[in-house]
């Protein structure tokens, strides 16, 4: 069974699943990455997620992670952390569930909106003539889908790195063992 970590750009998908994956032990997976790694092939060097949206665009970007989302139907004991919109195929959210517990990072808007705004580069999928209002367009939008998907939700906001990586092994394990007892 996996560890997976989905929600909004900017809740912390890919610190936190570091930091669970050497705490458990066990192998870490950004979709990021992987997409980065696929890239590369066709491009011939490693360019950032961010330059790979620009030039392949939002729906080439989707294909992309879509790809790479498949790839991992047969990953086991890992640590997955998808990007801020992955989970909006429902193929990835039926890719990925069979073999995983899903979590949902809950960061409050305002001051995840604070967070991404002040990064040193706007998201490419946000508009720079108006980016507070995307935003909320976007954050509102998956919100409202994100807590539809049956995952177990953590309100990550303003919680410290070492208190998000317990409650999520603590959680992971009583479902991990509730799962194993049902079988027996
Ligand atoms: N606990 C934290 N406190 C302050 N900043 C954080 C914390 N966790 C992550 N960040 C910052 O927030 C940004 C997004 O984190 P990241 O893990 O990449 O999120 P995601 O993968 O969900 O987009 C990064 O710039 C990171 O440095
Ligand atoms: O929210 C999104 O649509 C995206 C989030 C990014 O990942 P993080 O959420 O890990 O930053 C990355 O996949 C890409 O830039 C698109
Ligand atoms: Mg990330």
């Amino acid at each position: 069974m996996n560890i997976l970590l989905f929600g909004i750009k900017g809740c912390g998908k890919t610190t936190f699943g570091k930091q669970i994956a050497k705490k458990l032990g066990r192998a870490f997976i950004d979709t990021d990455h992987l997409i980065e790694d696929l890239y590369r092939m066709h491009r011939g060097h490693r360019v950032p997620c961010r330059e790979i949206f620009l030039e392949v665009g939002p729906a080439g970007f989707r294909a992309l992670e879509y790809e790479v989302i498949q790839s991992l139907q047969d990953v086991q004991n890992s640590v997955i952390a998808v990007g801020g919109g992955a989970m909006i195929m429902i193929e990835n959210v039926e890719a990925l569930s069979k073999s995983s517990h899903m979590f949902y990072l809950v960061f409050e808007k305002e001051p995840l909106k604070k967070r991404v705004l002040s990064m040193q580069d706007l998201p490419v999928f946000l508009d720079p003539n108006n980016p507070e209002s995307s935003f909320d367009r976007m954050y509102d939008e998956r919100d409202e889908y994100y807590r539809k998907l049956g995952a177990t939700e953590i309100n990550v906001t303003g919680m410290k790195d070492a208190d998000v990586v317990s409650a999520i092994c603590e959680i992971f394990d009583e479902a991990v063992r509730k799962k194993g007892s049902r079988g027996k």
